[in-house]
């Protein structure tokens, strides 16, 4: 059953909130009552209860208007990970982040909820049940990965009981669901050129895939419980749907689901891995000719052909956090959201 809270404030802002997270966050925040004021660099939708305000999170003037009298602010914003535009990573992530943080503080907010990424501690190998305490990772699989690292750091030591600013970091992994423009569209794209066929490795690796209502949950729970007394302050909390599962049976179900077959044939992850380093370098010496975008990017190899789960158990005891959407259903309610990507439509 999931935990009862009374909100401590009803106002509140979402940074990103255009996007498929965010906007299932504010959502569920006006569900429960709060007044939302979205900041995103594009509108995409409009919602009773909701006040937009378009800007570059990295203009504090832009943000100090959207940010007035809210105190708790969800910052879900980033560039797409799949982007090669390592400055647009530097400046959003980085210097956007310590731009939100310095708003934040202007502006009188009490509470700051960061959407991390539990990628923060991947370094392409092996990770079963990792909690929060595993070092960052110091060769980050990617530059997205990289400048999430160093936002959540921001984040984190800007937590500051004086000044009555407090700040937490919600990790969560592999987020699908309704209106997802990553997981389901890739794999699908992929599917109908006729590229996924293989299995990287032999399949057995284990990987957590999260329902996005259920990374909402996990940032409401957080707000909601973050308090200057509470374990909460200058903390990350895994979120995922905590059953882990093996990477390629996830993909088969939604493959199958939506009418397409699952990848059957095993390729050895090395020579995979292998390949994918030298299409991304190809990639990178002709790009002054030619853009190139791989769909087996070395990132995508590592994290389909490696155990990478996480523990919740930190999220369990501070948060109350029991995932409300089990997987099964999430799968089922995923698929039945696209019919437009079914085979044939
Ligand atoms: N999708 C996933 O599997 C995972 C995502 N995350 C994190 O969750 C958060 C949300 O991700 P998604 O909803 O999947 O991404 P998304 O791309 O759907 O949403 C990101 C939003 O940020 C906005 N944005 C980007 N740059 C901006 C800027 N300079 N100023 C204002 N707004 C800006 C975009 O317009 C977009 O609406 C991100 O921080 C991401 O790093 C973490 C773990 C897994
Ligand atoms: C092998 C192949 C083409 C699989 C298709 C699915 C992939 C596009 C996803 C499988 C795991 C996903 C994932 C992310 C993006 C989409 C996948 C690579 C993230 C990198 C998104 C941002 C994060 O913070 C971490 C995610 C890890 C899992």
């Amino acid at each position: 059953m999931a935990t009862r809270i009374r909100p401590s404030s009803k106002r509140c802002a979402v940074i990103g909130g255009s996007g498929f997270l965010g906007r299932h966050l504010v959502e569920r925040l006006v569900g429960r009552g709060y007044t939302v004021s979205v900041f995103d660099i594009r509108q995409a939708y409009e919602l009773p209860g909701v006040t937009f305000h378009q800007g570059d999170l990295c203009d504090k003037q832009a943000l100090l208007s959207a940010l007035k009298d809210v105190p708790i602010v969800f910052h879900c914003a980033s560039p797409a990970p799949g982007s090669d535009d390592r400055a647009l990573f530097q400046r959003v992530n980085i210097d956007g982040t310590r731009t939100v943080i310095q708003a934040c503080l202007e502006a009188g907010v009490q509470k700051l909820i960061l959407t991390s990424s539990a990628s923060v501690v991947f370094e392409g190998t092996d990770i079963k049940n990792g909690k929060e305490d595993l070092p960052y990772a110091k060769k980050p699989i990617d530059y997205y990965t990289a400048t999430k690292i160093q936002q959540e750091k921001l984040v984190l030591e800007a937590c500051s009981k004086e000044k009555g600013f407090l700040t937490v970091a919600i990790r969560p992994h592999g987020i699908f669901g309704p209106r997802d423009p990553q997981l389901v569209p890739i794999l699908v794209d992929s599917a109908r050129r006729g590229k996924m066929k293989f299995i990287i490795g032999d399949g057995s690796n284990l990987v957590d895939f999260t329902y996005v209502e259920n990374v909402v949950h996990g940032h409401i729970l957080a707000a909601e419980h973050l308090k200057a007394e509470s374990p909460l302050c200058a903390q990350a909390y895994h979120i995922t749907n905590d059953e882990p599962v093996r990477f390629w049976d996830f993909m088969s179900q939604v493959l199958v689901g939506l009418g397409y077959s699952a990848p059957r044939l095993h390729l050895p992850y090395a020579l995979v891995y292998g390949l994918s380093l030298l299409l991304w370098l190809i990639a990178l010496v002709l790009r002054p000719l030619v853009h190139i975008k791989p769909t087996f990017t070395p990132m995508r190899v590592a994290l389909a052909g490696t155990h990478h789960f996480y523990s919740c158990a930190r999220a369990k005891q501070d948060l109350g956090y029991r995932p409300p959407v089990s997987l099964q259903e999430a799968i089922a309610r995923t698929v039945e959201s696209y019919p437009h990507l079914r085979q044939g439509a």
